[in-house]
């Protein structure tokens, strides 16, 4: 299955970086197919005005909806499909979470609307609706200037789940987060050299004893994760 991803956004130039390191082999492997357009190119002004002042009074400028009508009859056409899933970061959105990734990484559609701004008019986000599966996701508690950045964090949980992408695909069953695993913060991890800077690797990692080595490792990772993280233990 070969996933089609697009995005839509006035500084396309953003997801060049798609085409470097695992995403881009992904891309050479047939795996995902990459799109990105500029929405400025469905404007029709000298300006190729995108933005207005909000209805309502308000600081900042809300992004037109004319254009994002217009390109989305060009690029997912006019007809509704469910199949297609409509990711519109916001911070005003649900919280985008592993399992979130987990489900989209079975998609074969997937159109990132990259708003800036102060957003786009709600009437995009509510005609999207009418048409497609829409996915309204925040990264987190802290506020961007735009959607390009989350739209490429998406990505990247997202595209690492499909089947065939990781070269390991075991090391992803393993990882926090994944369904299935305890909900625990990874251990502290070490490789060689053994001594480095008066520094040492910890003796138990380097016994060889199986049993004593999970045990440590599971260890770590309860005092990580009730230090750093006491609502995953909820
Ligand atoms: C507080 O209200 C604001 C409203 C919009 C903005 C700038 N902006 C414009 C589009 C857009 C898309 C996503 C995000 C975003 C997502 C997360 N998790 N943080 N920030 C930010 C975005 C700043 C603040």
């Amino acid at each position: 299955m070969t996933m089609r991803l697009d995005y839509l956004s006035i500084f396309p130039g953003y997801f060049d970086v798609l085409d470097i390191s695992l995403l881009g082999k992904a891309v050479d492997n047939g795996l995902v197919e990459v799109h990105a357009h500029d929405l400025r190119d469905w404007t029709h002004d000298r300006h190729r005005t995108v933005d207005d002042t909000p209805c309502g009074g308000g600081a900042g400028m809300v992004m037109k909806p004319d254009p994002w009508g217009e390109a989305f009859d060009g690029i997912i056409g006019i007809e509704p499909d469910p199949s297609v899933h409509v990711i519109f970061p916001t911070p005003s959105g649900i919280p985008f979470t592993q399992s979130a990734a987990q489900e989209l990484s079975t998609v074969e559609r997937v159109v990132f609307c990259c708003g800036r701004y102060e957003g786009i008019d709600h009437r995009v986000i509510d005609y999207a609706r009418t048409m497609w599966t829409v996915h309204e996701l925040s990264l987190g508690d802290y506020v961007l200037n735009g959607g390009e950045v989350a739209a490429l964090a998406i990505t990247e949980a997202v595209v690492r789940l499909i089947p065939g992408f990781m070269g390991n695909p075991e090391s992803l069953a393993e990882e926090s987060f994944s369904p299935g695993q305890e909900r625990l913060l990874e251990y502290p991890l070490f490789t060689r050299p053994v001594s480095w800077r008066g520094m040492d690797v910890p003796e138990v990692l380097m016994s060889g004893h199986h049993g004593r080595i999970a045990e440590w490792r599971r260890e770590e990772s309860l005092l990580l994760t009730r230090d750093r993280r006491p609502d995953l233990t909820d």
